[in-house]
């Protein structure tokens, strides 16, 4: 069995606390074994603010599932990261870029089963000199200078109730209309196809795409983007024998009734799609990467700044982000 590598995120958020946390709970829970990408000092001092008792065992990932029944495994990383609950700064840049470079280089190499992500800010990390937008694209960059294949990384948000696609992701909304082309839908529903069917197990997924434009353009009234782009897309999934169905009203996609006719939504922007996951289950929802040579989970949520170091967050997301992880994991294996 093979451990979940989890990279700590913003060591100034509340992913370090969910993670000590998570291993606390590993027993109650079944979870499935992990080890962190972290500080030893700052994972200790999260345990005494929360009052967990927490030894931690400084190890390589093999040394990873026989410790971590009894103490908390944490590959150490070369770059330092600061103390201080609730405040950002591009000092951490190197070492958090560190944790999740570490947990890619662990998987793809056999030594993790899957990658779990803690939040990352990533104002600071831009402050610092990243050149990627997210946690997504970056796993994407990875992939592609491991394997020299071209990744499209996607993302989907994952509740209990519904699944989102966000087709343009961290961009700014005027950036949106011309960033979205008929072949970036179709590439992106090819994705979510082929990992809902081969990772998630859906036989035959049923993929409902969202309009652009108010009332999915009013027939052109409120947009041609609809017509004009997505259309299209959607004829061109379904000649590949793709359930793609749509362009539909975004406004009137995600009621309870309309979620049971499809598994997954794919919205044309960012919060089209994690708008109606977080309102429905903010705290079961996970972000999922699909599209790359290897699993990586994380929680819907973000660092939480201003709760980080008070003891309040909540694990549940980071919680299901590690089963998800260790599950898909499994049905890889
Ligand atoms: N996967 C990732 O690395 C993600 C990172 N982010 C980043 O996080 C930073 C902060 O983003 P925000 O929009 O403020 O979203 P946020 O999710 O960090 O916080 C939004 C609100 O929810 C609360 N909250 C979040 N997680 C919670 C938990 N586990 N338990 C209890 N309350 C919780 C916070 O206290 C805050 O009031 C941004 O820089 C953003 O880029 C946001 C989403 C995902
Ligand atoms: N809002 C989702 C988010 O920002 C997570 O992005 P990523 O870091 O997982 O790419």
């Amino acid at each position: 069995m093979l451990p979940l590598a989890i990279s700590i995120g913003d060591p100034s958020g509340i992913g370090p606390e969910l993670i000590v946390q998570a291993w606390a709970q590993r027993k109650a829970l079944s979870l499935p074994p992990f080890y962190v990408l972290g500080d030893p000092a700052l994972l200790a001092a999260r345990a005494r603010m929360l009052g967990i008792d927490a030894p931690l065992a400084e190890t390589a990932p093999q040394g990873a599932v026989a410790a971590f029944g009894e103490r908390l495994p944490v590959s150490v990383l070369e770059n330092r990261l600061t103390d201080e609950p609730g405040i950002p700064s591009p000092v951490n840049a190197a070492g958090i870029i560190e944790a999740i470079s570490k947990a890619v280089k662990d998987t793809m190499s056999a030594h993790a089963g899957a990658i779990v992500t803690a939040p990352i800010a990533k104002k600071p990390l831009y402050d610092a000199g990243f050149r990627f937008p997210g946690h997504t694209e970056f796993l994407g960059h990875l992939a592609e200078e491991i394997t020299g294949v071209p990744a499209l990384p996607v993302m989907m948000l994952a509740g209990p109730e519904l699944r989102t696609v966000p087709v343009t992701v961290h961009q700014a909304l005027r950036e949106v209309p011309e960033t979205l082309t008929s072949a970036i839908v179709v590439e992106t529903g090819k994705i979510v196809a082929g990992d809902l069917k081969a990772r998630f197990g859906i036989a035959a997924p049923r993929l409902a795409i969202a309009g652009l434009n108010p009332h999915a353009g009013e027939g052109g009234a409120m947009g041609q983007e609809d017509m004009d782009v997505i259309a299209p897309a959607i004829e061109m999934l379904r000649a590949l024998g793709i359930n793609a169905f749509g362009p539909l009203p975004a406004d009137t996609m995600f009621h309870a009734r309309a979620r049971q006719g499809y598994d997954v939504a794919l919205c044309m922007y960012h919060d089209q799609a994690l708008i109606p996951v977080k309102t429905i289950a903010f705290d079961e929802t996970i972000n999922v990467t699909l599209g790359l040579p290897f699993i990586r989970t994380s929680p819907d949520h973000g660092t939480a700044f201003d709760i980080a170091g008070k003891a309040i967050a909540r694990p549940d997301s980071l919680v299901a982000a590690i089963r998800l992880a260790g599950s898909l994991a499994k049905n890889a294996g």
